[in-house]
């Protein structure tokens, strides 16, 4: 299998304006890609339409096989859990989903290995914030996907559980299984992603490497690069700063 994801000049419009524009981006079998970008940058809407959840006005996405979703766990940034139940029932209901009827013993693995076992018998909605965001990230793997898609895993996190997710991720990435995360915190990309994109003002800036980019960029940390690359908030991201605004007919 040569790429699980290709998607060549994605373009996404709102309103006129082009928040992501013309983005070409592979997904790698066995990579672990960390997206950066300011707030608003386009990497959710990305995510997206690389997902398939929201459908591109310019551009094409393929994937490696015929039925992808069945392959691909998601993790967005808001997930909703079924109120009421505990963590191994939303697990299981959530399994259901995918056609997939996971045991017990599958499930309280699962969530061991997410740091949850104990926390099994606990409603969902009384799980504290690191271990809600665990319990999203346990739900993406109930039908053992190949890729996963997490959207900011560790923000709004205590140092604790930032450790306990990233860890997580290593130990998925060891498993083969190939990540795709979106991230603010620079050090923690840097450490975690075997490739580094970019994208600001809807544009993909760069895609490589971690040190790469830094030695091409002749950059000390990921931090300066992006400091480097992106504008200050208050020239390029003010509401009246638009990214790439397209000519009426041209929509
Ligand atoms: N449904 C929508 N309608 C109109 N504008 C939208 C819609 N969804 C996103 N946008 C705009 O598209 C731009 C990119 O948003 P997006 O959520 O992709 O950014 P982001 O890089 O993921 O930001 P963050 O890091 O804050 O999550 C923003 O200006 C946002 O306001």
């Amino acid at each position: 299998m040569s790429f699980l994801i290709q998607a060549q000049g994605l373009t996404k419009i709102y309103r006129k304006r082009s928040v992501v524009h013309d983005i070409s981006l592979t997904i790698n079998p066995g990579e672990v890609v960390g997206i950066i970008g300011p707030n608003g940058a386009g990497k959710s809407t990305t995510l997206d339409m690389l997902l398939g959840l929201r459908r591109p006005d310019k551009g094409t996405v393929a994937y490696w096989c015929q039925e992808p979703y069945r392959h691909i766990g998601v993790q967005l940034q808001t997930t909703p859990f079924f109120p009421g139940y505990n963590a191994l029932e939303n697990m299981r209901l959530f399994a259901a989903f995918y056609g997939v009827r996971l045991k017990t013993e599958a499930i309280l693995d699962l969530l061991h290995r997410c740091g949850l076992k104990d926390a099994a018998k606990t409603d969902a909605s009384r799980l504290s914030g690191g271990q809600q965001k665990r319990l999203a990230i346990a739900m993406t793997l109930v039908h053992d996907p190949c890729l996963v898609f997490l959207d900011e895993p560790t923000a709004a996190l205590d140092p604790r559980a930032r450790r306990e997710i990233r860890e997580l991720i290593i130990s998925l990435a060891q498993d083969g299984t190939s990540v795709v995360f979106t991230s603010h915190d620079m050090e923690e990309v840097f450490k975690l992603a075997t490739r580094i994109v970019m994208i600001d003002g809807g544009v993909l800036k760069v895609d490589g490497r971690p040190e790469e980019l830094l030695s091409n960029y002749g950059a000390a940390s990921l931090e300066e690069l992006y400091v480097q690359l992106t504008e200050p908030l208050s020239e390029s991201r003010s509401e009246f700063a638009p990214e790439i605004w397209i000519k009426e007919d041209s929509v």
